[in-house]
């Protein structure tokens, strides 16, 4: 006992390399959790902990998260355990937070089994349980076995447990599956086998949840067993009539996004979903139709644009009739319908790649049923955008009802939401309403500043995005809605998951693609941007569009924190000020370096400098005596000064400042 407690303490210290080759290779997986549990959980590996068990509560809120998912993963374990009962093990199916919420095992051994850990309920995140099959494998988000004295504590010593990840039809993490003995031979070997079949069980639970979720979708399937493609292809593509993706499984966004290597295994999210096929298979679209028609093998591979891997192919085609199994016998050639008006999208942006790619991405996007999150610095545009989202769609005619999660009380937001029925309350509000969900029913609902969004109510959320229904506050029986959701956040919500302020779960609903629209200082087409913006601002204030070439470049040079709203806020200031007949440099606002008024504004700190003539204002003295005490460097002065080097320079040519170097060159 004494050496295990020895073994890890030494890994964790670092004093002895991590012995693993490869990055997948289980040994190394072990090694760092040890590591993990000593230096980051602040484990001690001769303290053993006793397992944890949730609350009926806590597991009954887990399992309602993901009740589709559990129906198709018991089928899975059911078939698999068939196949490893005879040989002592149990399977236990967990979220992604290390809880068992369903189990399968033998009850003759309830007791054992229960003092080992391995029941319903039980927790085995890493950060209490030390390292074990499921925790490693969820820190890790790999599969693996954890064999005997792999695991941190003496009191799971005994066990063998092979654990793989699960994962979404979305690329979601969703939990794992784990086969478990509470006693195996000695050799790590012999659990090669329960490993492959977990491996393959596993698949096949993601397999038939991506069958499942996009049934009424076409499904492109490439594998490399020849014939036995239609059974288990291994990369799934579900995609639309025009030939956009509109899911992956993890084999698949592994593969095509030439991401394998880099991620541990981890699915990539996000850089598949509304691309083109023809963009990642050597391939154009009609030949994916044709599929659909041949009988022979020889027409049926296909081979990837990334890594020129060559796959059999095979199609499945939408369970549900309708537009698009029209689509089969009549092939769009194009991606994108000619006849589609994209102008409210199409004017976002002049010639900036960025936005040029972001606009690629949501004409192929719009009207496929993909939930869209739009990331961006405050005032990039991120409503504008989900209203030109809206406004290209089909659903044009009906609601776009816009939420701000920030702004609305925390103690309103719930009823406004998902609307309360008659006599829920007393007073004013005693007639019931209708909550903002049910009014986009049919049309667009844009949560905006979704990070803000109350826990309590993410979990609310979550339900209502899975089961298109909304339960108003008071009904007995929910209301079915034909809801699309766009959420949009400055925030990075990746951080906020890992500080546990939103749910993992609810992002990945709302990011079925995630479109981020740059800061106007990265944009190529702030000239576009400018030009839009003064003639909008100017015929509503009835002024010219003339602006002087001084102004523009002002505009030009300036960072935008920001950003188009500060932008349009300014051109607004301008126009008012100069009294419709043209836009200067005066009428620019003083954060752009406004030429007296921003020296006279600042503060005098220093003494003035002696060469300074005796007319010279304080502000001069102080320029110049700041410019000499920090050597020239206007960076260092502009910083100092809280404005722009702009400024910096225009102050300087206004107050005949010349700096030594420049008066060197002119002599
Ligand atoms: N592409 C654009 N063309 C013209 N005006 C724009 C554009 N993008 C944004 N704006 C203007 O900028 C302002 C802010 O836009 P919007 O509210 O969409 O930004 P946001 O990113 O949602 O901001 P926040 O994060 O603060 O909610 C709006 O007044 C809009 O008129």
């Amino acid at each position: 006992m004494q050496q295990h407690v020895d073994r890890i303490l030494e890994v964790a210290s670092g004093a002895i390399p991590l012995r693993g080759t490869h990055q997948t290779d289980s040994g190394l997986l072990i090694e760092r959790s040890w590591f993990r549990c000593v230096n980051e959980y602040g484990l001690d590996p001769s303290k053993p902990r006793r397992g944890r068990i949730e609350t009926r509560q806590r597991l009954r809120e887990s399992r309602e998260q993901i009740e589709e998912y559990m129906l198709v993963a018991r089928a899975g374990m059911e078939q698999l355990f068939k196949r490893v009962r005879a040989l002592g093990y149990v399977l236990l199916l967990t979220d992604a937070q290390g809880i068992t919420v369903d189990y399968i095992g033998n009850d003759s051994w309830d007791r054992e089994l229960r003092n080992a850990g391995l029941a319903l309920g039980a927790n085995w995140q890493e950060s209490h349980a030390g390292t074990n099959g499921i925790g490693t494998c969820i820190a890790e988000q790999a599969a693996l076995t954890c064999h005997r004295d792999d695991h941190f504590f003496s009191s799971h010593l005994g066990l063998s447990c092979t654990t793989t990840p699960l994962f979404g039809p979305e690329g979601d993490f969703i939990g794992a599956l784990d086969v478990s003995a509470l006693s195996s031979p000695e050799a790590k070997e012999s659990q090669h086998l329960a490993l492959h079949l977990t491996l393959l069980y596993g698949q096949m639970i993601e397999d038939a949840n991506f069958l499942r979720h996009f049934r009424d979708r076409w499904i492109l399937r490439l594998g490399t067993a020849g014939p036995l493609v239609d059974v288990c292809g291994e990369l799934m593509l579900a995609f639309d009539k025009d030939g956009v993706v509109v899911g992956a499984n993890p084999a698949a966004r592994r593969e095509l996004c030439g991401l394998a290597i880099a991620t541990q295994g981890k699915p990539q999210r996000d850089t598949i979903v509304g691309r083109a096929l023809d963009e990642l298979l050597r391939c154009r679209l009609d030949d994916i139709w044709k599929l659909a028609r041949s009988a022979h093998l020889d027409e049926q591979t296909l081979i990837t644009a990334t890594n020129h891997q060559v796959y059999q192919a095979s199609l499945i085609v939408p369970r549900v009739p309708g537009p698009t199994a029209v689509a089969r016998i009549e092939p769009a050639n194009d991606a994108l319908s000619a006849k589609q008006d994209f102008a409210a999208l199409d004017k976002l942006a002049g010639e900036d790649r960025h936005m040029g790619r972001v606009l690629d991405h949501a004409r192929r996007l719009v009207d496929k049923q993909v939930s869209i999150l739009v990331q961006g610095e405050t005032g990039t545009g991120k409503e504008v955008f989900a209203r030109a989202l809206h406004a290209c769609s089909q659903r044009k005619d009906m609601p776009f009802v816009a939420v701000n999660c920030a702004s609305i009380p925390e103690t309103l937001i719930e009823s406004e939401l998902f609307g309360y029925t008659p006599g829920t309350f007393t007073g004013a509000r005693s007639r019931g309403m209708k909550g903002l969900i049910q009014q986009s029913d049919g049309g667009t609902l844009f949560l905006d500043e979704i990070g803000d969004m109350p826990l309590q109510l993410q979990t609310r959320l979550l339900r209502v995005l899975s089961e298109r229904e909304v339960l108003p506050l008071g009904a007995e029986r929910p209301v079915k809605v034909a809801l699309t959701v766009i959420a949009a956040s400055h925030r990075d919500l990746r951080k906020q998951i890992a500080a546990g302020t939103f749910r993992e779960d609810l992002y990945y609903r709302l990011c079925g693609a995630t479109l981020s629209l740059p800061p106007l200082r990265e944009r190529g087409d702030k000239l576009y941007i400018i030009d839009r913006i003064l003639r909008e601002e100017a015929e509503h204030l009835a002024a010219m569009t003339a602006i002087s070439p001084a102004a523009i470049d002002r505009l030009l040079e300036y960072d935008w924190p920001g950003n188009v709203r500060q932008l349009r806020n300014v051109i607004r200031f301008a126009l008012a000020i100069s009294d419709g007949l043209g836009i200067g440099e005066e009428h620019l606002p003083p954060e752009l370096g406004e030429p007296a008024p921003s020296i006279a504004s600042i503060e005098i700190k220093a003494q003035p400098a002696a060469n300074v003539s005796a007319n010279a204002s304080e502000a001069e003295r102080e320029l110049l005596a700041t410019l000499q005490r920090l050597r020239w460097n206007i960076s260092a002065v502009a910083s100092e000064m809280g404005v722009s080097r702009t400024t910096i320079y225009h102050l300087m040519r206004r107050h005949n400042i010349v700096s030594p170097k420049d008066r060197d060159l002119q002599a």
